[in-house]
Order: C-alpha cells, then sequence, then structure tokens
C-alpha cells in the first residue's frame, strides 16, 4: 500500500523505484527525492470517469437517475433495489477500495420505486488514506451515468442538544472543516466538462426536496424523529475532543461526522440535485465528564444504523417514488 500523494493511498504501491497504483498505473517516481505532486482534479481525468461510467452502464444496461450514497450501516438502502446488478468495487477498473466495517464495497444499479438507481453500498473516507478528489470521484462517475439526484446519507453523531440518538437530520446546509484548511476535492486545473471553476455552493440542498422529505416523515409518523440541520465534516478517523464540539455548536453545527460533504460540493459542481440526511447514531457531549458511555464507538454506531435502517429505507423509497411520479 502506497501512503504517499503520489498514487493515491490504498490500492498502490511501490515496486522499485516506481510508484503504481492497483491498475499498475505509473504516477509518480521515487528516484532521487524528487516527487511531482498530482493536483487532486487530475487524479481521475474526465476520459477515466468516462470509462468507469462506461462499464457500468454497458454492464448493467441501464443509465441510472438517481444515485445513492449508503452511510456506515445503512447499506440496507441499496438492498431495497430491484433487479440489481452488483458490481464489486475491485472488479470495476480503476476504483478505490471500501476498507470501513459497515461499508460493503459494492455498486448496486436497478430499479427503486419504478426508478433507475444506483447506488454505493460503501463510501470512501478521507482518513482511509484516500484524497478528497479521490473519495467523491463516485459522484462523477454516476453524473457520467446519468444521475440527476444525488441522495448522500451518513451516520452521524448529534450536537444539537435537542437530537436524539435514532433521529433523522435533513441536511439544508453544511461546514467544510476540511475546506477551512485549504482542502477540496476540485482542487487543481478545472475540467469545464464537469462545471465551473468556482462554483456556487448556497442552496446546495434541494429545498423541494426536503419539504417532501418533512411531509413523508408526517406520513409515516416519524415527525419528531426529523429534524433539519447543518452537518460538519472533519477528517476522522479520531472521534471530536469535547472543546472542538463544543466550537462546533457555536459555529452553528448540528450533527458531526467524517463524509458527505465532498460528494455534495463534487454533485453541486456538475449540477446534480441533492438530498443529504445523518442518522443520529450518538449524542455528543458537549461538557467534560468521567462517564464512558459518553464516548461515540464505532459499534454503537453500526447498531443504532441497524435500528433504524427500516425508517431511513422507507423515507429514501417514498421520496424516490414522488421524484420518479413527478416525471412519469
Ligand atoms: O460513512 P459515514 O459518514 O456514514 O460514516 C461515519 C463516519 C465514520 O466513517 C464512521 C464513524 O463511526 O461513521
Ligand atoms: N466525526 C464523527 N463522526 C461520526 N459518525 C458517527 N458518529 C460520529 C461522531 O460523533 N463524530
Amino acid at each position: 500500500m502506497c501512503s504517499r500523494d503520489c498514487c493515491s493511498g490504498p490500492g498502490g504501491s511501490h515496486r522499485g523505484n516506481t510508484c503504481t497504483d492497483k491498475k499498475g498505473a505509473k504516477s509518480g517516481s521515487l528516484a532521487g527525492e524528487k516527487i511531482i505532486p498530482t493536483p487532486q482534479s487530475l487524479l481521475y481525468p474526465y476520459e477515466v470517469i468516462e470509462e468507469i461510467a462506461d462499464f457500468i452502464t454497458k454492464g448493467s444496461g441501464m443509465r441510472p437517475r438517481i444515485g445513492i450514497i449508503c452511510g456506515s450501516g445503512l447499506g440496507s438502502l441499496a438492498d431495497m433495489i430491484q433487479d440489481p446488478k452488483i458490481f464489486e468495487y475491485e472488479k470495476i477498473p480503476n476504483f478505490p477500495v471500501s476498507t470501513v466495517e459497515g461499508h460493503a464495497g459494492r455498486l448496486v444499479v436497478g430499479t427503486l420505486e419504478g426508478a433507475t438507481v444506483m447506488a454505493m453500498q460503501g463510501r470512501f473516507h478521507f482518513y482511509e488514506g484516500y484524497p478528497l478528489a479521490k473519495c467523491s470521484m463516485p459522484v462523477r462517475v454516476m453524473k457520467l451515468c446519468g444521475v440527476e439526484y444525488l441522495f448522500a446519507t451518513n451516520a452521524a453523531g448529534g450536537i444539537n442538544p435537542r437530537f436524539q440518538v435514532g433521529d433523522i437530520m435533513l441536511m439544508h446546509d453544511h461546514v467544510n472543516m476540511l475546506g477551512f484548511a485549504g482542502n477540496s476535492p476540485l482542487q487543481g486545473p478545472n475540467d469545464p466538462r464537469f462545471g465551473p471553476r468556482f462554483p456556487a455552493l448556497v442552496n446546495s440542498y434541494n429545498k423541494d426536496l426536503i419539504n417532501k422529505a418533512i411531509e413523508i416523515a408526517k406520513a409515516m409518523g416519524i415527525e419528531s424523529n426529523i429534524h433539519v440541520g447543518v452537518y460538519s465534516c472533519l477528517g476522522g478517523p479520531n472521534y471530536e475532543t469535547i472543546a472542538e464540539l463544543k466550537a462546533l455548536r457555536m459555529m452553528g453545527v448540528d450533527a458531526v461526522g467524517m463524509s458527505t460533504v465532498h460528494e455534495v460540493i463534487t454533485a453541486r459542481h456538475c449540477d446534480m440535485k441533492v438530498f443529504a440526511f445523518s442518522l443520529i447514531t450518538n449524542k455528543c457531549a458537549t461538557e467534560y465528564s468521567d462517564k464512558k458511555d459518553e464516548e461515540a464507538n464505532h459499534d454503537e454506531v453500526m447498531a443504532v444504523a441497524k435500528n433504524r435502517q427500516k425508517a431511513c429505507c422507507e423515507l429514501v423509497s417514498r421520496l424516490i417514488r414522488e421524484i420518479h411520479m413527478a416525471s412519469a
């Protein structure tokens, strides 16, 4: 495995003096000390994304309209897909592999509530060692497959004291902490075939879809478990300190996680409509305490996601049905 920028993290390796990604493409040299960094946006040029998209559309015989990214423990969202064509990440050319528990590592293409969909059962995180452009590369693949709507889901810690474990927060905005630190999936030369150099991000989260989701939650009788709020992505893999959580709360953040934001930036850059939600899997303590049970842990995150998967699946499938009906 390569731990340097030259071959972009897991899946890459050094053979002799040469740095090689998992497909064998040479992307840098270890000879001498001169390693030329690859700007993030050049990691996956348009033509490579196009090749991956062709592989999926030809292999599935479909052009999906809705893309779903399953959060930690929420892989069952993809299990709802009918007549699924399944692509293991390892078998997709130039695709990274999933390394996190709760992220199966496969792409599922089929229909859901009549709509053509593709779902990532397993996403890529910055803390796995992947640059942000690689984490969100599948969003561009979705775009070139024909996807118009991105549904991004995640497991997150609730900072807003009104949030309870098992609640769902519909994202209406985000605070991009990795962006504050100068990291973006759009870093490097811009390819206008994807989108503009300086994309605007106000109104990134589609208001109509949020309103529809609230109506659906009412019809499901879970409106008291639904909130609309602000998500923030940190680099992880560690969970936050109390001081960090206090600071995030002061900034107006309601829930914190380690994903989604760079996917949304990539989706908005190529003009997709975005719907995203966080399943609140743990309450974040914002006061100092010795209580061990106030510490976040991934087992708890997975257990809560498993418990709440039914509600999440129903919300997603009903919303997809509305989108499909509206365009039928
Ligand atoms: O992929 P998501 O954002 O749902 O996963 C969250 C963030 C970490 O990957 C993990 C921590 O428990 O859950
Ligand atoms: N950063 C972060 N990610 C999470 N994913 C699930 N819970 C949490 C949390 O408390 N913090």
